[in-house]
């Protein structure tokens, strides 16, 4: 046995309200001294009309919800949100998956990070029976996004269900379910209330099939805690107001259609002075409790949590490769046509100096900008998921893991455009000049990549990010040395395009391919043509021209562009974490 309670739970949100010139904030209370305990093997319900509270109340007492001020308390010891948090699940309201799973690969994913044990047949064994409990055993191999609103909710239950937490709060477990699948549920809820936990749920209007199966019930109107007790003493307590329900009406409804209009004041002291006067209820020490120690759930270890981040990331790109695959694709079919325009150009032609520099310009641009775009809906597509789940790995092993989903991918497709642009162009031979090739075009990428994670990270949507990412990107390419000579930049300026991934393309791969060409051929002819007569003069012209140690320095300096890019990109994660620390 033991018991939770909690005690003089304020919430009270600021809400600013902006004109032109001037923003108002206002103080708004949405939860007034409410408490109220609960004992182990019961089911307690939270009920109370729309936008009373419920759900306010539920993450308050759950330790999900910033702006709370009032104890928590499990026995006689008080507890933090960190604490309640471990020892707890929490349903919410929406069902939030990464909907391209199966449900099966979704539980298996859920077992391997909240169950102590590594066993995978023992995880297998206990999913198993909470399909069959839940009567999700069909849908096992079923995708997500083709479940039924019902189905989701039963699965959002088995999520939390899986951690075999000591305390259960849902919110709204029953919406979107028809009444039979209702039942199946609020059973499976007060099986496991009778297993020694407390669940406790929220619930808007229960039929009285459902209510019956409540130990104790919380009324809320409008902030205020109404009453809280066991069914029969709400029947009393209404009676002491000379509130009868009538034969074969739903109790649940009646006491919600009391608590509607201006005697909610009145009856909030009619439930003081009530409980008062009864020494059995609303009272966490009456009687005995076990002194339990709550074992707090399992932290695991970064690799585990990386694992099996990989493992559901692998799974989510491959069911969705087609809209990974489409930008590399379209990107591909133009590299091969663009191939063929440079493909009788030669370093011992001055005619080819400006068009193999268009080339240089062409690659570095198409290289940044497909990588930088095909990551930047990695975060906003996930964000809900990430704050759903932020209990259940870290951080650091989420970011991790999906710079790491984003390397393969770019490794391979650079690696397959870098082939054909050698297969198709004739200036590009030799199997030494492709692998430094491509070794700069994937830092360059990876460059690239780590800047659209970055404002992936940080902004959480995919229009923030566009409104603030293009003029940056322009920006960095006017930086890049193709648009207008460095020289020309104010020297107070010119530090800034150390931070443009399309400089270190133009400028690494220019005098890749330049830095050894000892003659460009005869200056003799057309006049109009500059005439260079090796690649050094070339790059000079160019303006890029610095040492022979170029192309080193680029590719430290790619290095470092990239760690910093994702730190920023880390830092926005966990901003978005404490942000939405409710
Ligand atoms: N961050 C916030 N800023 C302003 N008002 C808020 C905020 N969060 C909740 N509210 C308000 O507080 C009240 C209670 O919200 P809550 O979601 O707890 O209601 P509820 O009883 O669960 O409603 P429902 O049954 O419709 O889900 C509502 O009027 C809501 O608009």
């Amino acid at each position: 046995m033991f018991s939770f309670t909690w005690q003089d739970i304020n919430v009270t949100v600021f809400e600013k309200t902006k004109t032109f010139w001037k923003t108002t904030t206002r103080n708004k209370t949405i939860l007034d001294n409410v408490s109220g305990s609960s004992r182990s093997n019961s089911l307690f319900a939270i009920m109370g009309s729309s936008g009373s509270g419920k759900t306010t109340l539920l993450r308050a007492i759950s330790g999900r919800c910033r702006q709370k001020t009032g104890l928590l308390q499990v026995n006689d010891n008080f507890i933090s949100d960190d604490d309640i948090r471990d020892i707890s699940g929490y349903v919410p309201q929406q069902d939030i998956f990464v909907e391209h799973l199966t449900v099966l690969e979704h539980l298996e994913f859920m077992a391997a990070l909240q169950r102590k044990t590594r066993s995978r047949k023992k995880h297998q064994s206990i999913i198993k029976q909470l399909l069959s409990e839940l009567s999700l055993e069909r849908q096992n191999c079923t995708l997500i996004k083709n479940l039924s609103g019902g189905e989701k909710r039963r699965l959002s239950l088995a999520s939390e269900l899986i951690s075999n937490p000591f305390i259960l709060f849902c919110d709204e477990p029953t919406t979107g379910l028809d009444s039979y699948n209702s039942v199946v549920v609020v059973e499976k809820l007060q099986t496991i209330a009778l297993s020694g936990k407390i669940v406790i749920i929220t619930i808007h209007q229960p039929s009285s099939q459902l209510f019956h199966y409540f130990n104790n019930i919380t009324l809320l109107a409008e902030g205020k805690l109404v009453f809280q007790g066991t069914t029969e003493e709400a029947k009393s307590f209404f009676e002491s107001m000379d509130l009868f329900y009538p034969e074969n009406y739903n109790p649940a409804d009646f006491y919600i259609r009391c608590l509607t209009g201006e005697n909610v004041q009145e009856m909030c002291k009619m439930f003081i002075q009530w409980k008062t006067s009864q020494s059995t209820i609303y009272c966490s020490h009456c009687n005995h409790v076990d002194n339990i120690l709550l074992d707090k759930q399992n932290k695991n270890n970064f690799f585990h949590e990386l694992k099996w981040l990989m493992w559901r990331n692998y799974l989510s790109i491959k069911r969705n490769k087609w809209a990974h695959l489409g930008t590399y694709f379209v990107v591909l079919i133009e590299l091969v046509m663009v191939s063929f325009f440079y493909s009788k150009i030669s370093f011992t032609d001055r005619e080819s100096a400006q068009n193999i520099e268009g080339f240089i310009a062409f690659i570095g641009s198409e290289f940044t900008f497909t990588n930088m775009y095909s990551v930047i809906n990695v975060f906003p597509s996930e964000v809900e998921v990430f704050i759903r789940e932020k209990t259940l790995y870290s951080s650091c092993a989420y970011f991790i893991s999906k710079i790491l989903s984003v390397i393969p991918l770019s490794l391979l497709s650079t690696m397959l455009y870098m082939t054909i642009l050698f297969t198709i162009i004739k200036f590009l031979n030799g199997f030494y000049l492709w692998v430094q090739m491509t070794y700069l075009t994937f830092l360059v990428s990876m460059a690239a990549s780590a800047l659209g994670l970055a404002f992936s990270a940080t902004f959480s949507t995919v229009d923030h990010i566009d409104l603030y990412l293009g003029p940056l990107e322009f920006l960095l390419l006017l930086l890049s040395g193709l648009m207008v000579k460095l020289d020309v930049i104010p020297v107070a300026l010119r530090w800034l395009k150390y931070l443009s991934p399309f400089y270190y393309a133009f400028d690494s791969l220019s005098n890749l391919l330049w830095k050894d060409v000892t003659n460009i051929g005869n200056c003799a002819g057309n006049e109009t043509i500059p005439c260079y007569s090796n690649g050094t003069e070339v790059l000079r012209n160019y303006g890029i021209y610095k040492s022979f140690n170029t192309v080193t320095y680029d590719i430290l300096y790619l290095h470092l562009l990239a760690t910093a890019l994702c730190l920023i990109g880390f830092g926005g994660i966990v901003r978005k974490k404490i942000l939405y620390n409710i």
